[in-house]
Formats: structure tokens, sequence, C-alpha cells
């Protein structure tokens, strides 16, 4: 039997920079990438464009089902996300779609219906995944896992610049308050909670830049 293709996962909480380490590292390894987020952002933005409500559970596991999602890469390389055939990249990253992603994600029977879209992603020669569950849930027996954190104080700054830069408007207390809240429902549902996978490196990123960053955790790949 030929080796399992490797899978490195990279789990945190909202803005401890998994998108953008994931991508850099990705990149640097030649490696496949997973925004496992996306894919329940999508269904979140999915639900809002149907007007669903978030408390109907069984209208958003038929939503989840229904809905298509692609990946392509835009012009300047960056990964675009098609929700049923319509280029959301933009939406998809909003606080709403964000808060929307998260409520859905609780439901068991979406995680479910997700699970194998997630691992179909595993492809050679080698495979980063960014989420809350890579390492617990969806690719326990990775032989890469890292945990990245930062304080919530440094995570609400970095998306409060992120979203400025983009030209929306938003406030810190608001942004901070957001991010705690998603904190506490991500790490408190009962299902793929947010927790560290066993043997994960953890990676504190308060006050370390990006690149900084991106060797520690190639470090854990080659090391
Ligand atoms: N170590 C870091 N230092 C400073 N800014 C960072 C760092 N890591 C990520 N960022 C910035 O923080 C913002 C959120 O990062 P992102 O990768 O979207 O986080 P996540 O995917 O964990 O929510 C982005 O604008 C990104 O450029
Ligand atoms: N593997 C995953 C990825 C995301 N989620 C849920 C929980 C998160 O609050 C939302 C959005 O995730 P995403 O990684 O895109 O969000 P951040 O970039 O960390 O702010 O989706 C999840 O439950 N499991």
């Amino acid at each position: 039997m030929s080796d399992p293709v490797p899978v490195l996962t990279i789990d945190g909480p909202s803005g401890s920079g998994k998108g953008t380490i994931s991508r850099l590292v990705a990149r640097r390894l030649g490696w496949h990438y997973l925004d496992s987020g996306a894919l329940y952002r999508a269904v979140g933005v999915a639900a809002g464009w149907a007007d669903l409500d978030l408390d109907d559970a069984g209208a958003l596991v038929r939503c989840t089902f229904d809905t298509e999602i692609g990946f392509r890469e835009g012009d300047g390389g960056e990964l675009r996300v098609l929700v049923n055939g319509h280029d959301a990249t933009d939406e998809l990253r909003t606080e709403t779609a964000g808060a929307a992603a998260s409520a859905i994600a609780a439901i068991p029977e979406v995680r479910a219906a997700l699970k194998d879209r997630q691992r179909a992603f595993r492809r050679a020669p080698g495979l980063v995944a960014d989420g809350r569950d890579m390492g617990t849930v969806i690719f326990p027996d990775a032989p890469y896992k890292v945990f990245l954190t930062a304080s919530a104080a440094e995570r609400a700054e970095r998306r409060y610049k992120q979203l400025k830069d983009k030209g929306v408007s938003v406030t810190m207390d608001g942004l901070l308050r957001e991010i705690l809240a998603r904190d506490a429902r991500d790490a408190s549902r009962t299902v793929a909670p947010l927790r560290p996978a066993e043997g994960a490196v953890h990676i504190d990123t308060t006050g370390l830049g990006i690149d900084a960053v991106v060797e520690r955790v190639l470090a854990v790949v080659a090391p």
C-alpha cells in the first residue's frame, strides 16, 4: 500500500491567522489548501439568500445538501468561492456570514454532510487544511497538527485592519464582542468543538509577524 497523502492541520479561533498562514505554507510546500470555514460560510450565505431562519435546523440541513460550492483561482492568484455558481468571495468574508456559519456549524447533520467534501481535498502531494476540527475530526490521522492562537484583543485588531482595508465600516468594540461570542459558541458546542488536537503544536501568534509564524509552522513539517 502506498503511504497516505500527508496533511497539515491548522486549527484555531477567528483571527488567529489560520487562512493567511495556511495559504502561505501551502504555497511554500506546493500542497493543496482547504479553507473549511468557507464551506460553512457558503451554507450561511446560501441560507441568507433563501431567507432561512437560523433556528430552523431541518431547513439548514437541506440547504447544506442543496448548496453547490466551488473553488477557483482568481486573476490575482487569490482563492475565489462560488456558491450555486455565483462568486460570493466578498460576501463570505463578512462578519454576518461568519456569525451565520458559526450558528449553522453547531448542527451535527450539517457537519456530517460536509465531511466527505472536506476529505476529498486530500490529494497528492499533500494538503494544508484550516478550520476548527481539522486535526480532531476531519483528518485525525494527519501527521502534522498545529493550533494557532492570539489574544482576543490582537485578533480583533487584525480583523479591524482587514475590514477597514476593504472599506467595511466596523468598530473595535463591536468586533471584539463578535469574536468573543464566536469563540464561546465554537468552543462550547457539543459536536466537534474548537479545541487543540492531541499532539498539536501550539503557536501563540500574539506579537509575532506573519513571516515568523510561517517559519514556525514549516518547522513542524520539516523540523
Ligand atoms: N501573525 C500575524 N500578525 C499580524 N497580522 C496577522 C497575522 N496573521 C494574520 N494576520 C492578519 O490578520 C487578519 C486575519 O487573518 P486570517 O488569516 O483571516 O485569520 P483566520 O483565518 O484565523 O480568521 C488578516 O488580515 C491577516 O493578514
Ligand atoms: N472546520 C470548521 C471551520 C469553520 N467552522 C465554523 C465556525 C466558525 O466560526 C465559522 C467560520 O469559520 P472561518 O474559519 O471561516 O472563520 P474565521 O476566519 O476563523 O473567522 O465556521 C467550523 O465549525 N468548523
